[in-house]
């Protein structure tokens, strides 16, 4: 290579430079934290060019400031002072021109501000500063400095060449790695965004709003993505069939069946043929061979409704199958294997089923892996209104009524009603009321008399004042719990009075805290 080398000492501009460019282009693209890699950047460039001192100053546009981002021989606290104004000092005069600017000899310039006081010579020795604009397509992003020592045989015109090309590179690898960082965090906002919207995505068939419903929407979305068994729990008339469905119909298993047994309706000697199947000839009047409720929903989902009725005995056949899968049918010896996922259901108190010896506790823990407390109609009286709409659109629907509405004062009974059969109630009440309603409005008078009673409200003063009292008492211990979701610690501080008391008071209305756990 015949070139001219203005360079002083041995070294011609060409090999060497590329070699080190090539290193500074590998330690960019290999870089994952761009801020903390520039150091040894400028380290390589400050050995190569023999020089003293190397940084990097960003140019914020907001601000109209410029920062020190990075920087080599250069120590913490003088990085810190390394704040200039558009226009300030050298580095500002770069940013502001975007041409570079070199000072032969610092010590001697008036331009040189030194805001970041650093020595002027070194070992009596003259320092020369450079500074080329960072530029990207034409826009100042920032400058690149050097501080070397001054020799009066050296041309800049390379230096600053060699600067530029180093800059140009350093300012596109930021630009495309910022660019990278934030199609990562649009990507991860955009999973956010679906998460969320899945979590609170509303059941078609469950109607409801309160903020307790939507905290269930949120679970059943969740654990409906598993194959884990759920166990659903409530007073009757809740919707815990409707929940089933929900967890069935947003499932993996969803285009498979959902299928249903109620546990409390089939005789005990039924049970196990029902659940198994038989083979032919199992017992008498088994004319052929009949598949059971797992084998028939093999690949989707059992619900087993009422499942704290199971008998004893049944009990302990399922064990098995919820923890291996497989079974026998009735009068069988092959093993059958299923892919079934459970959801179970009870309006009962299975705790307490154990303790009385009716409910296996080694059954309990295999079926209550995910339960969900579904709170009843008197805890969450806001969904109300828009469950009395959804039955009278049903019902319009179904009898080709055209009820228009319902009068403020029937909302008003049916929103202080006990609703003791929770929404089955509610909506058999709406069936009726929508017969008895003349002229396309359903009024209090329509409404069944059940409900017109103070009784169905606790608003009675039957009893006397202490009766009253204890009501209240009951009622403002029961929203407590709900608010707490039957946390009782909370539920005392919410009521300030002590837990002991609290005990007390529960014990005696007999208020079961475990149904208001969600
Ligand atoms: N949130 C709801 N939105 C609309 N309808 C509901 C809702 N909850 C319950 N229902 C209706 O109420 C009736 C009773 O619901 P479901 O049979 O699911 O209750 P359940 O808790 O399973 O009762 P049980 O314990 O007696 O079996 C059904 O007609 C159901 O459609």
């Amino acid at each position: 290579m015949s070139l001219k080398c203005n360079k002083a000492g041995d070294e011609c501009y060409g090999f060497s430079e590329m070699s080190l460019l090539f290193d500074i282009s590998q330690r960019l693209l290999n870089s994952n934290e761009l801020k903390k890699d520039l150091s040894p950047i400028l380290s390589c460039l400050v050995k190569h060019l023999n020089a003293e001192r190397s940084f990097i100053t960003i140019f914020n546009r907001h601000t109209n400031r410029m920062m020190i981002e990075a920087a080599y021989g250069l120590s913490v606290s003088q990085q810190a002072r390394g704040k200039y104004d558009l226009g300030e000092g050298i580095i500002g005069k770069v940013v502001e021109l975007a041409r570079p600017v070199v000072i032969s000899e610092i010590s001697k310039s008036k331009l040189f501000i030194n805001k970041i006081k650093t020595e002027l010579t070194k070992d009596g020795q003259e320092l020369t500063f450079i500074c080329v604009p960072l530029l990207l397509d034409n826009v100042v992003t920032g400058a690149l400095s050097v501080v070397r020592i001054y020799n009066s045989n050296i041309s800049v015109n390379e230096d600053i060449q060699l600067l530029s090309i180093v800059g140009s590179m350093i300012a596109k690898t930021a630009r495309y790695k910022q660019g990278k960082v934030e199609e990562l965090e649009a990507l991860r906002e955009h999973n956010r965004e679906l998460q969320s919207q899945l979590d609170s995505r509303k059941p078609h068939n469950i109607i409801g709003n309160s903020g307790k419903m939507c905290d269930l929407y949120a679970l059943v979305n969740r654990v409906a993505q598993t194959n884990s068994t759920v166990l659903l729990r409530g007073e009757s008339g809740i919707g815990k069939e409707l929940f089933a469905e929900e967890i069935h119909n947003k499932s993996k298993q969803k285009d498979h069946k959902l299928i249903k047994v109620n546990c409390s309706a089939l005789p005990e000697s039924l049970i196990e043929s029902e659940l198994f199947g038989h083979e032919k000839g199992a017992y008498t009047g088994a004319d052929q061979m009949r598949k059971g409720r797992f084998e028939l929903a093999d690949g989707g989902t059992l619900f087993l409704d009422e499942i704290g009725d199971l008998p004893l005995s049944t009990q302990v056949k399922l064990l098995r199958v919820l923890q291996e899968r497989e079974f026998e049918r009735v009068g069988g010896s092959k093993t059958i294997k299923v892919n079934v996922r459970i959801v179970a259901a009870t309006n009962r108190n299975l705790e307490e089923l154990i303790e009385k010896g009716d409910f296996r506790e080694d059954f309990y823990y295999r079926i209550n892996v995910f339960p969900i407390f579904i709170p009843p109609l008197r805890h969450r009286r806001d969904d109300i209104p828009i469950l009395v709409d959804h039955f009278i659109d049903k019902f319009n629907r179904k009898n080709n009524f055209q009820i228009k509405r319902i009068t403020t004062s029937a909302l008003n009974m049916l929103m202080v009603h006990r609703w003791p059969g929770n929404i089955r109630e509610l909506e058999n009440v709406i069936e009726r009321s929508c017969i008895m309603a003349k002229d396309n409005v359903v009024h209090s008078y329509d409404l069944p008399p059940t409900l017109q009673t103070a009784d169905s409200t606790n608003s009675t003063m039957e009893g006397g004042m202490m009766v009253v009292v204890e009501q209240l008492e009951k009622q403002l211990i029961r929203d407590a719990l709900t608010t707490t979701s039957g946390n009782v610690t909370k539920a005392a501080e919410l009521l300030c009075v002590t837990e002991r008391m609290l005990g007390t008071r529960v014990k005696k209305y007999e208020i079961e805290t475990w149904r208001f756990k969600v």
